[in-house]
């Protein structure tokens, strides 16, 4: 299965930067990149062009919008073409998304296409930061702050120019809104490929290592004098809604009943669970269970060959804006006391 990773980050934050040192990495020459661009001057892409003859740009506009089913064609065309020897073999797409664009439904559109299903899965989003203009693009614009959330990677761009405290506030905010994500500083050039392309959760030999990444930022923050509840909404004149919470449930579950639950609350909720992330003790199995999901969207339930430590507990990471946590989890601890497998879940700070 071939990893379709997203690049996104607003306007400026240094998206194609990234890409093209990327792809100047000779581990990542076999990359297949897709650029989507607004207006008529692929500027993008004349860029990227220097530097790697697979580039691709999609031309018809935002993908998040009107025209999903282009990426959707793109993808299967890369595949034709590689399959029929037109273009050399690729291990994995790059998707740079414009700037505003919203990347959970680019990761609703790769998930939900059965042919794309059977070659390629979704690898990381990556999310560019803009180390100078952050705080003030979060204040002033809403795409930045789901395009946080939605993160399975952070890079704070611009750290070489940005000033020391300035870098450290806007990154205490960014782990306010998305505190389960790990998150790194670039000056513009060596970036850690494999840090942000290399390692996500859809590929077995990498996947206990990065549920363990996110386990132990769910549960103690990135800094443990400076818990993620603290910097919530503090300071800068906006405050977001965005929220994230853990759900701790000491007791196997049942995984048919948790999976209508969970399936009931994204169809009903979807557009405010920005990013669901948990760890499953389930009844039908020894190991545990993994579920992620990106609003609407759940991937396919994974398996780990072993438990990441002794705590046997399931438990779930919500970033979420505009629902209270108290209503998922009392919704949650009904279903699953009237489905009468479960103890009630109780929810850890
Ligand atoms: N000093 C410095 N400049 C950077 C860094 N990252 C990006 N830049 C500069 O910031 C500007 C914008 O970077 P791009 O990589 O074009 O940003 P983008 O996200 O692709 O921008 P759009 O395509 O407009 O959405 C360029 O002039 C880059 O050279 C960095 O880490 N340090």
């Amino acid at each position: 299965m071939i990893p379709v990773n997203v690049v996104t980050g607003f306007l400026g934050s240094g998206k194609t930067t990234l890409l093209r040192e990327i792809l100047r990495d000779p581990a990542f020459s076999d990359s297949a990149v897709i650029v989507n661009e607004f207006g008529e001057v692929g500027l993008d892409h004349m860029l990227l062009e220097e530097v790697e003859e697979g580039v691709l740009l999609l031309e018809s506009g935002c993908i998040c919008c009107t025209v999903r089913s282009d990426l959707q064609d793109t993808i299967r065309d890369l595949h034709d073409k590689a399959a029929r020897g037109a273009i050399p073999p690729f291990k994995r797409v790059i998707v740079e998304t414009t700037g505003v664009a919203d990347p959970a439904p680019i990761v609703s559109t790769i998930a939900a296409e059965p042919v794309i299903r059977q070659h390629f899965r979704i690898g990381n989003v990556v999310c560019t930061v803009d180390g100078m203009n952050g705080l003030a693009t979060l204040a002033a614009h809403p795409e930045p702050e789901k395009q946080i959330a939605v993160a399975d990677r952070i890079l704070v761009t611009k750290a070489d120019i940005a000033e020391p405290a300035a870098l450290a506030a806007l990154e205490a905010r960014v782990q306010a809104l998305n505190p389960v994500t790990p998150l790194a500083r670039s000056t513009g050039q060596g970036f850690d490929a494999d840090f942000l392309f290399g390692a996500d959760l859809g590929d077995a030999a990498r996947r206990d290592d990065e549920v363990n990444r996110w386990l132990a930022l769910a549960e103690h923050g990135h800094d443990d004098h400076h818990h993620h509840h603290h910097d919530h909404a503090h300071g800068h004149g906006h405050t977001s809604g965005t929220t994230t919470f853990v759900l701790r449930f000491p007791e196997r579950i049942d995984w048919t009943a948790f999976g209508v639950w969970l399936t009931a609350l994204l169809h009903a909720h979807g557009e405010k669970i920005l990013r669901v992330k948990g760890i499953l003790n389930v009844l039908e199995s020894d190991t545990p269970v993994v579920i992620h999901g990106v609003q609407h969207v759940v991937h396919p339930p994974l398996h780990l060959a072993r438990w990441p430590d002794d705590d046997r507990s399931s438990r779930i990471v919500f970033i979420a804006r505009g629902v209270e946590a108290d209503l998922i989890r009392r919704s949650l601890s009904a279903y699953l006391i009237a489905t009468s497998k479960s103890a009630r879940p109780d929810p850890v700070a």
